[in-house]
C-alpha cells in the first residue's frame, strides 16, 4: 500500500460522523485481575513469606476512554500489574494483608490525580512452618500449604473529595474453608406441606464451605481523613485470628439446630470479641451427604447412615449479615 493510500485511508475513517449516542456511560471501574505474587522477607536464616493473588481496579475521570476512545486517561492495566509487582518487593507492610492492599489504594489515587477511587481486593494463600521430626520446631524457610482455605482482604481508598478527606472502607474474611462434622446436627421443625419430602432429623451431617467477610471500622487519628497508619495501628492480624478461630470452634463443638442458626452464633460472637468489628457475613452452602440406603443388603432394615453419597450440587446456600447493636 502506498503511502497516498494510506493517508486516504486514515482521513475516511476520521471523517466518519459521529454515531448518535443512545447511551450514557453509568459506572466504570476497570484494572487488573489475578496478579500473583510470592514475596520473601528475608533474615538471615529465618525467612517469611506471603503469597496473594491481588485484583487492582480504578475509577475516577476515565469515562473519555469508554466514551470518546481517549487513552490519555488510562493507567495501563499493565502499568497496574508492574505496580503491585513493585510494592510487593518494596511495601514494609508486605506481611499484613489489609495494610498492604491499603497502601497500594493509597499509592493509586495519591500518584493519579484523576483516579479517585482504588478497590483492590488481595487472596492471601496458606503456607504454614514445616516442622522437621528431627527438631520438631518450626522451619524457617521450609512451608506447606495446610489447607486450601484463604485469607481474604477487600480495601477501597475514596479520595473523592481530595487527598486530605481521604475514605477507606474496609473488609477482612476467609473462604474456602471446608468442613464437615459427622454427628452434633438436626433439622426438625420447618414447614411441612404438599412440597416437602425432606424428613426430619436428629441427627445428620453438617458439611459446609465457608466464606466469611467482615466490615473493619478503623479508628482514625484524623476523623476527617484516612492515613495509613491508622490500618497499622489497628490489630487486624489478631482481629482475624479471632475470626477464623471463632468459625472453626462454633462449627465443632455447638450444636447445630440448623445452618442459619449457626451462622448466627458465629456472627454474634466475632462481633462480641471483636470491637472494630460491626458487622459479619457469611456465606454458607449446605454440601448434603445423602445417607445410600443399603436395607436390601443388610441384615437388619433401617441400618446406621454409615455410608453417605457426597452431593456437590445442588446445596442449600445460607447467607446472612450479622450487624452490632
Ligand atoms: O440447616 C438447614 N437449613 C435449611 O434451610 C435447609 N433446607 C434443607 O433442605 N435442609 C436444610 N438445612
Amino acid at each position: 500500500m502506498t503511502t497516498t493510500q494510506t493517508q486516504t485511508q486514515t482521513q475516511t475513517i476520521q471523517s466518519t460522523p459521529k454515531l448518535q449516542r443512545h447511551s450514557r456511560l453509568s459506572t466504570a471501574r476497570y484494572g487488573k485481575d489475578g496478579v500473583k505474587v510470592l514475596r520473601i522477607v528475608r533474615s538471615a536464616e529465618w525467612h517469611e513469606i506471603a503469597e496473594y493473588t491481588v485484583t487492582v481496579l480504578l475509577e475516577g475521570d476515565i469515562d473519555s476512554s469508554y466514551t470518546e476512545a481517549d487513552n490519555s486517561v488510562i493507567v495501563t492495566t499493565d502499568s497496574i500489574k508492574n505496580t503491585i509487582n513493585i510494592f510487593t518487593q518494596n511495601s514494609a507492610h508486605v506481611l499484613q494483608p489489609e495494610t498492604f492492599a491499603l497502601e497500594i489504594g493509597m499509592h493509586f489515587v495519591a500518584k493519579y490525580e484523576h483516579i479517585k477511587k482504588a478497590h483492590v481486593d488481595l487472596t492471601q494463600h496458606r503456607w504454614t512452618r514445616i516442622r522437621p521430626s528431627a527438631t520438631g520446631t518450626a522451619h524457617g524457610h521450609s512451608f506447606r500449604r495446610d489447607g486450601d482455605d484463604k485469607r481474604t482482604v477487600s480495601a477501597m481508598v475514596d479520595a473523592s473529595l481530595g487527598l486530605d478527606k481521604i475514605k477507606a472502607d474496609l473488609q477482612a474474611g476467609l473462604k474456602d474453608v471446608f468442613v464437615l462434622k459427622s454427628t452434633g446436627s438436626s433439622f426438625d421443625g420447618f414447614i411441612q406441606d404438599e412440597f416437602t419430602t425432606l424428613k426430619e432429623t436428629q441427627d445428620r451431617v453438617f458439611s459446609t464451605v465457608i466464606a466469611c467477610s467482615y466490615d473493619l471500622k478503623l479508628p482514625q487519628k484524623d476523623p476527617e481523613c484516612f492515613s495509613l497508619q491508622d490500618a497499622v495501628d489497628a490489630p487486624l492480624d489478631k482481629i482475624s485470628d479471632s475470626v477464623r478461630n471463632i468459625t472453626l470452634d462454633t462449627f465443632a463443638v455447638d450444636f447445630s439446630a440448623s445452618v442459619q442458626a449457626t451462622l448466627y452464633t458465629m456472627a454474634d460472637r466475632i462481633i462480641e470479641a471483636n470491637a472494630l468489628v460491626n458487622d459479619v457475613s457469611y456465606s454458607l452452602p449446605n454440601k448434603h451427604y445423602i445417607p445410600i440406603d443399603l436395607s436390601f443388603y443388610q441384615e437388619k432394615k433401617g441400618a446406621a447412615n454409615d455410608v453417605l453419597l457426597p452431593t456437590e450440587f445442588p446445596s442449600g446456600l445460607i447467607t446472612a449479615t450479622v450487624s452490632r447493636v
